[in-house]
């Protein structure tokens, strides 16, 4: 089972405004809500790809509320602990000429809440995945990540870890299978300025050495870095598309790539999938839907010049047959039962 954590979820509020005037009333030309945090994120993009996740955090008031109840629409089964007083944030994205982000800093998190949350973590057990991401409210502790996996140590969990800065320094002492910082993330960390996958080798190098098994760099359009942990550097371009939003791009990588390790797939083969998630969420409002992950998937290993894995082309045309099925398009499902 893949269990994500999200000790600081938001709703992401986007709105598309025509001018950004300091000082002004500015106004927008469309609005949308989308449950976010970087673990609701990854949970959301595997759903999209049939795979069960649970969702676990901290959520409070009416907006933790409302995205209680959107997983539970969407079918994603979540055990979050719930605050008494405080309020899930709601992060505003701004989609202008220039992206901009307001992000909150979240609720104030009491220590008996770490406690339950620490407690309802023993559900996760031998072979499941434990995705930590995102950042924390101020309240808690920075080595909240280390203290979660050091409180699951030796049960055989494979932890991954998407987080800004010293949080994902911390949390790499305890080499966790997968962490995917981007270039930026990586520049701050090291006071440099990588931009191509290839110049973050080495800082993804050190970052091993720092304990990560499996160093995931994103470079946005320039493409991603994997340096796996057998010490193979693999390197994928970006599929081309027309940016529509970057908000969770990241969070769709870490899901594509687990879909595909945790189904038996190579270290390239999930690389180049997780590359075509990241890309296929850029390209949409909010985390990409499946048809769009397939087209992007489809359109990436074009690029490349490499054939896709069968089993994958038969998991897009299956998926394909399925949608045209529940769109009344085609008699597939009555075809395949006769
Ligand atoms: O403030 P954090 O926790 O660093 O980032 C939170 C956030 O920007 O990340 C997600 C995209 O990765 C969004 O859904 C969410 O609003």
């Amino acid at each position: 089972m893949i269990y994500t954590m999200t000790l600081n979820p938001a709703l992401d509020y986007v709105m598309h405004p025509n001018t950004l005037d300091m000082g002004f009333t500015n106004r927008s030309s469309s609005e949308e809500l989308h449950c976010g945090g970087n673990g609701i994120n990854v949970s959301t993009l595997l759903k999209e790809l049939d795979k069960v996740t649970v969702a676990m955090g901290i959520v409070g008031g009416f907006t933790g509320e409302y995205l209680l109840s959107d997983l539970q629409r969407q079918g994603i089964p979540s055990n979050f602990v719930k605050l008494d007083s405080g309020f899930t944030r709601i992060n505003v994205k701004l989609n202008g000429i220039v992206m901009t982000m307001v992000n909150g800093n979240g609720p104030r998190i009491p220590e008996k809440k770490v406690d339950e949350l620490l407690e309802r973590m023993d559900v996760v057990g031998s072979g499941d995945t434990l995705v930590l991401t995102g950042s924390i409210p101020s309240s808690l502790p920075e080595d909240i990540y280390t203290r979660l996996m050091a409180q699951l140590a030796g049960r055989g969990i494979q932890f991954v870890v998407d987080a800004p800065g010293q949080l994902l320094m911390e949390a790499i002492k305890a080499q966790p299978f997968l962490i995917k910082p981007n270039n930026h993330e990586v520049g701050r960390i090291f006071d440099a300025n990588p931009e191509t996958p290839e110049e973050c080798i080495p800082f993804a190098k050190k970052l091993q050495d720092g304990g990560a098994r499996n160093v995931i760099v994103s470079c946005g359009g320039a493409g991603s870095l994997l340096l796996d942990e057998y010490g193979a550097e693999h390197i994928v371009p970006t599929a081309k598309i027309r940016l529509v939003n970057a908000t969770g791009a990241g969070d769709s990588m870490v899901a594509g790539f687990l879909a595909k390790t945790t189904a038996g797939y190579d270290y390239d083969t999930a690389l180049i999938y997780a590359s075509a998630c990241g890309t296929a969420t850029a390209a949409s409002k909010g985390i990409a839907k499946r048809a769009t992950i397939d087209r992007v998937v489809t359109a990436l290993y074009k690029k490349m010049g490499r054939e896709m894995p069968a089993s994958i082309a038969e998991e897009i045309q299956l998926a394909r047959h399925k949608e045209e099925a529940r769109e009344g398009k085609s008699s597939w499902l009555a075809d395949s039962d006769q």
